[in-house]
């Protein structure tokens, strides 16, 4: 009797208070570090950190007093179940939180070093050459340098993590993940196939082998997760190259405060809401020049409070930035969105949700048509054949990735629930990304690898223990909204662009104002209409790049099929 929903009430509002406050300091105290990397900051981190980690289990334990299966308000069922569970996010260990900040920071601090001369980081440097080096012998050096730089500091490191972390595995949630790799691999194999045939014109057999694989150094992107640095070597139509935006925006003096401003703009279009002015000065648009060390890697960040939020971003004035931003400028209009809920609802329906949203923005800022509005291409049209090589562009960013995405978690649930062992991390993530356990995927190390290395630790999410299935699902995820947002556009998908759009603004901000607060297929359904994530919208979008690649694989003989798949080259 004593634990009835008037005391529930109570208890949830002394939660909210004290958790706001927590979570609060313990926000402002990370971006402390992660912007200015000292010992000092390190220290005041760890101290919030655990108090956040003490936090927790306690409300946790409490709220499991509740029978909450007697309570009528749905809304207080869903905040106290959610509470009952949310100690076991937590791995309360100090020795924990300092190896999760070991790893991140060392991952942030590597740099690879010229034999005689300076050591480059990873951003913008390394990250310039792998997207821009057109020398084979280049490319290698700083990929390799780059995985022996942090692999190798963090083989033990991550062993420990792993021993520590109390993570249940949730390898079950992957039959669903399957039938959708499933549903991609059409795209991906006929996408995969003809890069294969484009990349052996362009490199011959001894780097392109027979394999079908195509050594992870050559893609132009340090972790082979995105290709489309390499679309000059696949164009479709090569006489009919695709403008440089990036030459254009160097061209027109853009600054990264105006990539952010026109990002916010975009969402302002849709009706949605303004960034607040502290935003402005509190973000970090640029990699600092006073001698700070910070964590590059672009993040958003909600402090809770209901008015401070901030992007860390190492912004460099190139497409691919832009689009980043507006991805980072996606997160920071759902912050803003659900700011009233209760803390315990404040995050997305489901984290590819929070991924989606920007995702989804993105998709409508690289259409030919956003882009000309802006002033950023001098082409006024597209013809069909410019059209596939457009659509090439945006396969090489969203089809590649499938493979990665899906990969990336599923290597860490099989550490994590034992099936991996500790002295194989290396060869198995190897294996995934290459060795034929995962179809599809045919990225192998440019040089044999050894378990002195743990390459999986120079991709920031592993070094940073940030889950990476949200980015799979947000893959298929951010099509579905396009396409919903589509509903009132005439023509194909690709071609779509909703800025401006009003349809938008009725869909996206009564949904995006429940953040977590309903269960996500619910809130899937207010946007789309079906309940069900889909991959029907991506290969509409894809249909006349695939059509075309279909077409172009059977002209030129090529075999597909898996497992005898391979690229059959004339010698
Ligand atoms: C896709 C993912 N994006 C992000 O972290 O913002 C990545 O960079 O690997
Ligand atoms: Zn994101």
């Amino acid at each position: 009797k004593f634990y009835n929903e008037t005391m529930a009430k109570m208890f949830l509002q002394f939660y909210e208070h004290t958790a706001q406050v927590v979570w609060n300091q313990f926000m402002e105290a990370t971006w402390n570090y992660v912007t200015n990397i000292t010992k000092k900051n390190r220290e005041e981190m760890l101290h919030k950190d655990s108090e956040r980690s003490q936090h927790m289990p306690y409300f946790g334990t409490w709220a499991r007093l509740f029978k909450i299966s007697r309570f009528q308000d749905p809304d207080m069922k869903r905040m106290l179940s959610k509470l009952q569970n949310i100690d076991k996010a937590v791995t309360p260990a100090a020795q924990y939180n300092m190896l999760l900040a070991y790893m991140e920071t060392t991952y942030s601090m590597a740099q690879v070093c010229l034999n005689e001369g300076p050591c480059l980081p990873l951003e913008p440097d390394l990250e310039e050459v792998m997207a821009t080096s057109r020398d084979e012998k280049e490319l290698l050096w700083a990929w390799q340098g780059w995985q022996d730089a942090v692999g190798h500091q963090l083989c033990i490191t991550f062993k420990c993590y792993v021993q520590l972390s109390n993570r249940t595995a949730k390898l079950n949630g992957y039959k669903d993940m399957g039938q959708l790799y499933q549903e991609l691999q059409p795209l991906y194999l006929n996408l995969h196939t003809y890069m294969c045939r484009a990349l052996h014109r362009h490199y011959g057999s001894e780097l392109i082998n027979l394999r079908g694989s195509i050594p992870a150094h050559l893609l132009r992107n340090m972790w082979a997760q995105f290709w489309v640095n390499i679309l000059d070597l696949v164009l479709p139509f090569p006489k009919k190259p695709l403008e440089d935006i990036t030459k254009i925006m160097k061209s027109q003096h853009w600054k990264p405060s105006k990539m952010f401003e026109r990002a916010e703009k975009f969402f302002t279009s849709l009706g949605l809401l303004s960034t607040p002015p502290n935003f402005w000065k509190t973000s970090m648009m640029e990699k600092p020049t006073d001698g700070r060390e910070v964590e590059c890697h672009a993040s958003a960040w909600d402090f809770y409070d209901g008015k401070d939020v901030r992007v860390k971003k190492c912004t460099e004035v190139t497409i691919e930035d832009l689009l980043s931003i507006f991805h980072q400028m996606g997160h920071i209009q759902y912050f803003l969105q659900y700011k009233n809920l209760s803390v315990i609802f404040c995050a997305g329906a489901n984290p590819a949700f929070e991924e989606a949203v920007g995702s989804m923005v993105t998709l409508s800022a690289s259409s030919h048509k956003y882009l000309l509005n802006r002033g950023l291409l001098s082409h006024q049209h597209q013809d069909s054949e410019e059209e596939v090589n457009f659509l090439m562009g945006i396969a090489l960013e969203k089809i590649a990735f499938i493979p990665f995405a899906y990969l990336m978690d599923l290597f860490r649930w099989k550490v994590f629930d034992g099936t991996i062992q500790k002295d194989v991390y290396n060869q198995e993530w190897w294996n995934l990304r290459w060795g034929g356990q995962l179809p599809l995927s045919w990225c192998p190390p440019p040089v044999p690898r050894t378990e002195d290395y743990f390459d999986p630790g120079a991709k920031f999410h592993i070094s940073a223990s940030v889950p990476y299935i949200r980015y799979f699902i947000s893959l298929v995820l951010q099509f579905q909204f396009h396409d919903a947002l589509a509903s009132g556009h005439v023509g194909p998908l690709h071609r779509c662009d909703s800025y401006n759009s009003k349809i938008a603004e009725k869909l996206l901000e009564d949904v995006l104002k429940l953040g977590s607060s309903k269960p996500w297929p619910e809130v899937l359904q207010k946007i789309t209409g079906q309940t069900k994530v889909s991959a029907k919208a991506l290969m509409t979008y894809f249909k006349p790049l695939l059509d075309w690649l279909v077409t172009e694989n059977v002209r030129q003989g090529e075999i597909l099929g898996w497992p005898d798949f391979s690229c059959t080259f004339e010698e």
